[in-house]
């Protein structure tokens, strides 16, 4: 059984998933440095925002195949080391919306009407009215900074509160926004006419610090500033100025630079106009049901060799898009390691064509099954479907795609072309059937032949005997044919021949074949 580690708290029926397919380890409290001790015995970790997956911890992984962060922000986890060793990282885009939404809300309600300081007084023992008079949103305008899925469900919800919506987000279109109802503003023109500012971004090199003095000082006087997004958005120091200062009216802050938040944070200091939560933001129950679920139907389909659905790191594949096209990956990949081994020294080229009724498929997934057959005869399992865009390009291997829907001769077909350091190799394949895989050319010869664990190809002119001196050979050296093929364009012209051997060629006997009149070229392949 494959092992499971659960490093922050999830909701039971999540540990209940995995526990179907792994042994499952639920261990919270682990130091950095138990953390980086325990990891090599894992294939998969499941994660919440306590738990840091540096890069260190990454690389101490060895045998990680999936990290799952059970939320939204991947920024505690180091996705390119992660992506660079071949694991994959999922999250769940969408399981913790409302509830970060509805947090934002409250947040925004309990700073204009200073609920959590008149509760602490009440139970204090005082009853102080004149303290806490606060402000209507009615009628007010919310400056919302990142309107994706938690930015437009508190822009729905504020709409209906009769507020006024500015968003800044330069990845949204003016259709989405208006759909939304919300005016798309330039970000200095939000700053300047925002009541209150909602933060809803990843944080980025872009993002961070984007809330700073500078723009804090074109705000409005007495402006409220909400961030249930990421700590570090905001400089704390130059918004715990601006609250001393009065500049700012109020701030709610669920998340920070660092947490937990210090113990001796100059924010814990400050007054009723400061309202701070510990990372609160996703924490319903049902957010948490849906994100442990989310996450831990992917890591168990990963566990079982399925697609996960939404990987952060590998291009998501619906499951009925990878019912149809997992032939077509297997194909792709079998291709890929057959013409690489064809092109024999440094492949610079690849080129990918889809033909027939995958011409109009998703190309990605199928050209990253195809690098990846290229590269496994030197990487082997360290070459997967995660990294192997990447190792190909480090090896400065250059991709193209084409596509030919008029390609008729089978319903759908695959050809990939190797230019290198030895010339050019092509090869095509494609399915018999729903799932058979065939090749179906090689350098344009056409042929038919099911791929085997061994095979020896040959580049000869079409003449008689020469088949015959060939199989002699492989006899003489006790090499058992399974079967042959032979691909030619013209009688007595240039010919491939593929044979499926049961045993390995043993060594020097490639060099005698090459040797035989008639042939130019002969290849060993394994696949
Ligand atoms: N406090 C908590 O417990 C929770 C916090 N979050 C955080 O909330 C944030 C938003 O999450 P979602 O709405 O689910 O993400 P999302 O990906 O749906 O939305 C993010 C939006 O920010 C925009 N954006 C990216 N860079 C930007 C930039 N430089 N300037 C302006 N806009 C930019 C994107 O175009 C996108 O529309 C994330 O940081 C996430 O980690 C999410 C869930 C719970
Ligand atoms: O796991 C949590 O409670 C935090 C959620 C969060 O910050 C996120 O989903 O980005």
């Amino acid at each position: 059984m494959p092992k499971v580690l659960v490093s922050d708290p999830i909701d039971q029926v999540g540990i209940d998933i995995l526990s179907q397919v792994a042994t499952v380890d639920v261990k919270t409290t682990l130091s950095p440095e138990e953390l980086l001790q325990v990891l090599p015995e894992y294939d998969a970790i499941m994660i919440r925002s306590g738990t840091k997956l540096t890069k260190e911890a990454v690389e101490a992984g060895k045998n990680l195949k999936i990290i799952g962060r059970a939320g939204v922000g991947v920024d505690n986890v180091d996705v390119p080391t992660a992506t660079r060793m071949g694991i994959v990282v999922v999250n769940s885009p969408e399981g913790n919306t409302i509830a970060a939404a509805e947090h934002t809300l409250a947040m925004m309600m309990s700073l204009s009407r200073f609920i959590p300081a008149a509760n602490a007084s009440l139970k204090g023992g005082k009853w102080d009215r004149k303290s806490f008079t606060g402000v209507e949103v009615y009628k007010k305008t919310l400056g919302i900074l990142g309107l994706g899925k938690i930015g437009s469900h508190v822009a729905t919800v504020a709409k209906s509160l009769g507020m006024r919506i500015l968003a800044y987000d330069p990845f949204l279109t003016a259709e989405r926004a208006e759909k939304l109802g919300v005016h798309l503003v330039e970000l200095e023109i939000l700053l300047r006419e925002a009541d209150y500012i909602t933060l809803h971004l990843p944080k980025t090199k872009e993002t961070a610090h984007l809330i700073n003095a500078d723009r804090i000082a074109i705000m409005k006087d007495g402006v409220r500033i909400i961030n249930c997004a990421r700590g570090g958005i905001i400089d704390e120091v130059a918004i715990a100025e601006a609250i001393k200062s009065g500049k700012v009216g109020g701030i709610a802050l669920d998340v920070f630079e660092n947490e937990p938040l210090e113990a001796d944070s100059g924010l814990r200091e400050l007054g009723a106009n400061v309202i701070l939560t510990p990372h609160l933001g996703a924490s319903t129950e049902e957010a948490q049901t849906n994100v442990a679920v989310d996450v831990a139907e992917q890591i168990r389909d990963v566990l079982l060799g399925l697609p996960a659905r939404s990987a952060v790191n590998i291009p998501g594949l619906r499951p009925d898009v990878w019912q149809k096209l997992k032939p077509y990956l297997q194909l792709a990949e079998m291709l890929g390691n057959l013409v690489g081994q064809l092109a024999g020294g440094r492949v610079d080229t690849l080129n990918v064509k889809l033909q027939g009724e995958i011409a109009n498929s998703e190309s990605q997934p199928i050209v990253v099954a195809a690098l990846k057959g290229l590269l496994s005869p030197a990487l082997r399992e360290r070459v997967n479907f995660v990294n192997a865009s990447i190792e190909a390009k480090e090896r400065g291997i250059h991709v193209t795609e084409t596509r030919d829907p008029s390609v008729e001769d089978y319903s759908g077909s695959i050809h990939l072309t190797a230019h290198g350091s030895q010339g050019e190799q092509s090869v095509t394949g494609a399915l018999l059937g729903k799932s058979e895989i065939r090749i179906t050319s090689i350098n344009e010869f056409p042929i038919n032949v099911a791929p085997t664990h061994y095979m020896l190809l040959t580049l000869h002119r079409d003449m008689p005997g020469i088949i015959g001196r060939i199989g002699s050979l492989l006899g003489n050296f006790n090499v058992n044919i399974a079967s042959m093929q032979v691909g030619r364009r013209m009688v007595r012209g240039e010919a491939v021949m593929v044979l499926n051997i049961d045993d390995p060629l043993p060594s020097g006997l490639l060099d005698e074949i090459v040797h035989i009149q008639g042939v130019t070229d002969a290849f060993v392949v394994k696949l």
